[in-house]
């Protein structure tokens, strides 16, 4: 068996042309989305995820708002910045890029955020929307990779009722809110949630139909500890250095050759990753949408 592709890239696209229609039926009623990224700090990869968040507002044509801050910068100068964006009319939406610097108190900031302008969904108000259940149908954003991670799954008709998910990695963008997901009535899956302290991760593997690997371990899993015909999705991002080249590249949490074996798969890159993109897309453009429908443009 060679497993066929869960195709993030062209996933991503698919939602970014619906989006773009919505986004021209804001802009016509006077309420165009703006997009915020608070960025600290000069980690090339968190400069990276920044700069392709700008660059997929640009195509859809919702505005972008960026504040760069020196990696140094106080838990008071921060939340300064995030106060003025919560202020700020033209931002209807923003983000503050993780992890943030060890010397910053991130549960303060993400507790900062205007539940409203949350787009990633991770202000503990709409975190617990979700486990609530209240977030059904899309009155509060849920965090992109779980949410990414679903739809991906949805949109190539792959049916999770009643199977044995295993999610690998205990983060706060992943591991905890996906399992809440994924345990709605309406997708109905058993959830593992498996953690460095986890004892048994091989016998866990060999049962599961469904994995969810966050762990950010490079090839942690290889293709004889999977179940045949399992669905994978690779989501932990490594940058490796190539043997062959001495270039660093990315690399997944599950080797390819698990394929092999797989009924469905995620490549990494271009699998969960321009998903994560896609769904805060769909976020900010959901929550101007809600802003329009309460009056409060
Ligand atoms: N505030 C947040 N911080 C972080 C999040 C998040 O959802 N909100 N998730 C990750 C980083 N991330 C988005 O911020 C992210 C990671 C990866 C990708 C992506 O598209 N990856 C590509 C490959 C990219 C490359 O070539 O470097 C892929 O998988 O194809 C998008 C977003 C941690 N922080």
């Amino acid at each position: 068996m060679t497993a066929a592709v869960l195709d993030g890239r062209a996933t991503a696209a698919a939602i970014k042309s619906e989006l773009q229609e919505r986004v021209a039926a804001l802009t016509t009623q006077g309420q165009v989305p703006g997009l915020g990224t608070v960025l600290v700090g000069d980690d090339p990869a968190s400069h990276s995820y920044v700069g392709g968040k700008h660059k997929d507002c640009a195509e859809v044509g919702i505005n972008s708002i960026r504040r760069d801050l020196p990696g140094d910068i106080s838990q008071e100068d921060l939340e300064a910045e995030i106060d003025a964006l919560n202020a700020d009319p033209a931002c209807t939406g923003y983000i503050v890029q993780l992890p943030l610097p060890d010397h910053i108190d991130t549960n303060r900031i993400l507790e900062r955020i205007d539940p409203d302008k949350d787009a990633d969904g991770l202000h503990p108000t709409n975190l617990g929307k979700l486990v609530l259940n209240v977030n059904e149908p899309m009155d509060s954003p849920l965090p992109c990779t779980p949410h990414g991670i679903v739809e991906l799954l949805l949109r190539h008709d792959v049916d999770l009722k009643g199977k044995h998910v295993l999610v690998i990695g205990r983060g706060v963008t992943v591991g905890r809110p996906i399992g809440l997901l994924l345990t709605r009535k309406a997708i109905n899956a058993t959830v593992t949630l498996a953690h460095t302290g986890t004892r048994n991760l091989p016998e866990l593997l060999a049962v599961a139909d469904v994995v969810v690997a966050a762990a950010g371990q490079p090839h942690m899993i290889s293709a004889d500890q999977i179940k045949d015909g399992a669905v994978l999705l690779d989501v932990g991002v490594s940058r490796v250095e190539d043997p062959e080249t001495g270039k660093k590249k990315l690399t997944g949490d599950i080797s390819p050759e698990a394929a092999e074996r797989a009924a469905w798969m995620s490549p990494n890159p271009g699998g969960v990753g321009p998903m994560t993109r896609a769904m805060l897309l769909v976020n900010v453009v959901e929550a101007a949408e809600r802003a329009v429908a309460s009056g409060q443009h």
